[in-house]
């Protein structure tokens, strides 16, 4: 028959061992320590059991069981000034401490928890690396509950606590890392995909070739660049280019779309925010900002920037440095920012929805794209550029512009900028079965002679253009008296030697 001594000697032995098996489990901590304190109970039972982590000056309320566990002790905060007890457990060569409590302002939980007087109390350090970071506690309302005989094994089972604690802060923390890695690489990987397909920027009229060498001088430098001009004109583009001709080429390019985004968002996409900054904020996320760090950031449709976030944009600019949403801390930052707009930034200020200042500070170096009508040289090289991306992504051998569609092109007034004249080109290759570029029947939509450029047609567009016309009232109809021949006044064979002579096929306009 055991003595009660050895018996107790035993009993926590077993606990000590079972405690130890809960706490590697790697259980979510409330489970792990709910259980723990489970088989605590059954060597020194208790009315409350509680685990206080230090936080600033006090300790909080992290875990409490038993049956005095209240709503109204979960996250409560203790003080440690004024309360001996609690300063001399938090002591760097503290032991487990068991002690009757008599005098009511000592009491841990006081103004917490009614407690009679003289109840038992234990207190036991919890400690990783050689510092304290916390507390573990055991109540009972009766009196000397806990003998001194315990303590040795009530210390094992707070070692035990302590690590279980340390290693599901960890854990949690890795699986957070984890995740906020995993979405800044889905993220590069998105942008290196868009950087691949990076073809070089094509210009061959005076005013693209200037804006080329401007690209070229202030790629240099680390001032901001202000782009306007209508949309499709390429502004995306020459922000790319910049960020390629400057020495920050390695760093990420990263694009923020202004009007893309409901204004709610646009706060938190462009600084970051902290974890538990607004509700549905489960985790910290970085800001574009922070993403673009040491490379550029380019904020398309800039005129649509809610007033009211433009003093941060600004002081983001001047101080280089960002305040992620709910944090106290700011960040240092070094981004070179390019902003874009089709709108008409000054007559926004005049109106009061773009601040003045912040539109000073981003025109330092202002670059305006002509729409393409206004500068039809660049056509042949966008064209000839568009057509060999073409062939190489669809492996098909190049495809030739011809003379005469080049002259059609640049005739045309592109309302829809070099975007419009990319899919003109992308759909009319799709439609040429041979090695030259045929536009098909009404690729270039007809305008009223105002919304054109005003350059006269070549001989060769005009005549095209008259075809392409007459084909499409007699639906590819030649001859017989309601045929095109007979319109044009013209014999059926003539007819047929001109339009082959141009690459026009009667067929294509029969279904037009
Ligand atoms: N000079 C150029 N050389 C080569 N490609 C160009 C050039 N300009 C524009 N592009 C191409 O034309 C398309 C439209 O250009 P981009 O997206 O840069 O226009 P944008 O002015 O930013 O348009 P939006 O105002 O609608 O955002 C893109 O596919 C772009 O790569």
């Amino acid at each position: 028959m055991p003595t009660p001594d050895l018996e107790t000697a035993l009993t926590g032995a077993r606990l000590v061992e079972e405690a130890g098996a809960l706490l590697t489990l790697g259980e979510e901590p409330e489970r792990m320590v709910a259980h723990a304190f489970e088989r605590l109970g059954q060597l020194v039972p208790y009315d409350l059991a509680t685990v206080l982590l230090r936080e600033g000056e006090g300790l909080r309320v992290a875990y409490a069981v038993g049956p005095l566990a209240t709503p109204q002790l979960s996250e409560a905060r203790i003080p440690v000034r004024g309360n001996l007890r609690l300063q001399n457990a938090l002591k760097a060569r503290s032991r487990p401490a068991t002690f009757e409590e008599d005098d009511p302002g000592e009491d841990t939980f006081h103004g917490l928890l009614e407690m009679p007087h003289g109840h038992s109390c234990l207190v036991a350090p919890l400690r990783s690396r050689g510092e304290t970071f916390g507390l573990m506690t055991l109540d009972a309302m009766v009196c000397r509950q806990y003998p001194e005989s315990v303590l040795h094994h009530v210390g094992v089972f707070a070692s035990l606590l302590a690590l279980g604690l340390k290693q599901a802060e960890h854990l949690a923390r890795l699986a957070e890392r984890e995740r906020s890695l995993a979405e800044e690489v889905s993220y590069f990987r998105e942008v290196q995909r868009r950087d691949v397909l990076q073809e070089p920027l094509r210009a061959g009229s005076p005013a693209m070739l200037g804006i080329l060498d401007q690209l070229r001088q202030v790629a240099a430098t680390a001032a901001t660049v202000l782009i306007t001009g209508e949309t499709g004109t390429g502004k995306e583009k020459v922000a790319q280019t910049l960020h390629h001709l400057s020495p920050r080429r390695d760093k990420p390019f990263i694009k923020v779309n202004c009007s893309a985004l409901p204004a709610s968002l646009i706060e938190s996409e462009l600084f970051g925010h902290v974890k538990g900054a607004f509700s549905g904020a489960a985790s910290a996320r970085k800001g574009r900002f922070e993403l673009a760090d040491g490379g550029t950031l380019f904020l398309d449709e800039i005129g649509d920037l809610p007033l009211d976030l433009q003093p941060k944009l600004l002081r983001a600019i001047q101080e280089k440095e960002i305040d992620p949403l709910g944090s106290e801390k700011s960040r240092k930052v070094d981004v070179r920012l390019v902003a874009a707009t089709h709108a008409d930034l000054r007559k926004a200020v005049a109106e009061g929805r773009f601040r003045e200042d912040l539109f000073y500070r981003l025109s330092v170096f202002p670059i305006h794209l002509p729409p393409l009508r206004e500068r039809p040289e660049d056509i042949a090289a966008l064209a000839e550029g568009f057509l060999d991306r073409f062939a190489r992504e669809n492996r098909r051998p190049s495809i030739r512009l011809p003379e005469a569609v080049r002259e059609q092109l640049e005739a045309y007034a592109w309302p829809g900028n070099v975007r419009e004249l990319h899919n003109v080109l992308e759909r009319a290759a799709i439609l040429s079965a041979g090695h030259e570029l045929r536009l098909p029947p009404g690729a270039l939509p007809s305008r009223s002679a105002s919304e054109r450029t005003g350059r006269p047609l070549t001989w060769e567009a005009q005549e095209r253009a008259y075809l392409e016309r007459l084909l499409r009232h007699t639906r590819g109809k030649i001859s017989g008296v309601d045929g095109a021949a007979a319109l044009a006044d013209l014999a059926p064979s003539t007819l047929l030697s001109r339009l082959e002579k141009l690459g026009l096929r009667p067929k294509d306009f029969r279904e037009a």
